[in-house]
């Protein structure tokens, strides 16, 4: 089994689909809202300057292809595009915005990230989904604005989750050796990559979301289960459910 279980974590590296949120609201809720709003968000918005920017990353990747049908495409596939992912989260904004859209966090994970916070932790952000994306989830959370505890954000354009220069580079720009930080995914490859950069490497395991443990990594079921197995801040009262 690969990664330190002991040692001292000075920050925390949260996945959101899998590890604080449920697979089931991503692909069942997000997903589906982008792509029911996708076509009229790119007659409204497609020149736009950041809009266009992507749609032009769209098409040097998909050449030859509409770039709407190169996004559905995408999209039926679950493919973590870049330009994709950005999009997604411009047509997400206007859904949390409106309130038609709100960020589900599993019970667990709020109540762990304010203690760990608290005692000094760094939270930081990497997933698939874009920085624009995260940054919505998590301040229009069922936990309310948790962005305040959150001191770094980074997406596909640091580098893709299976690579371990990604996690190098996210080292560097928390300032830290990865040795001082934990990534909690639930998915292996990534968890992989993360240890190979010398990241401790934690496998949530959310029985809601069917996560099956690798035994390649130490692998917890909840938040407090993995503030327990490294170290970390506990919350005051035991969150329920
Ligand atoms: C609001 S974040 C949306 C999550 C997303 O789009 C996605 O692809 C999830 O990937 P992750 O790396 O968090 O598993
Ligand atoms: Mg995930």
């Amino acid at each position: 089994m690969n990664g330190r279980l002991s040692g001292t974590v000075r920050a925390v590296v949260l996945d959101i689909e899998g590890t604080t949120s449920a697979i089931a609201f991503v692909k069942e809720t997000l997903f589906p809202f982008a792509e029911g709003a996708l076509g009229g968000f790119l007659r409204a918005r497609g020149e736009d300057p950041a809009v266009a920017g992507l749609l032009a990353e769209v098409r040097a990747l998909s050449p030859g292809e509409e770039p709407e049908a190169a996004l559905r495409g995408w999209m039926a596939r679950d493919e973590k595009v870049t330009p994709l992912k950005a999009l997604q989260g411009l047509i997400w904004r206007q859904g949390f915005e409106a309130g038609r859209l709100r960020g589900h966090l599993w019970p667990d994970v709020a109540p762990c990230l304010r203690a760990w916070a608290a005692g000094g932790i760094a939270l930081r952000v990497y997933s698939s989904g874009s920085v624009e994306a995260q940054r919505l989830l998590f301040a229009h959370s069922e936990a309310g604005d948790l962005t305040p505890l959150l001191s770094g954000f980074d997406d596909t354009r640091t580098g893709p989750k299976r690579e371990a220069a990604s996690y190098a580079a996210i080292a560097a720009s928390a300032g830290m050796a990865p040795a001082d930080m934990l990534f909690l995914s639930d998915v292996a490859e990534e968890l992989d990559a993360a240890a190979a950069a010398g990241m401790a490497a934690c496998q949530v395991v959310r029985a809601a979301d069917g996560t099956v443990a690798s035994g390649r990594h130490p692998a917890c079921a909840t938040f407090p289960e993995v503030a327990a197995r490294f170290g970390l801040p506990a919350p005051d009262v035991p969150p329920s459910g």
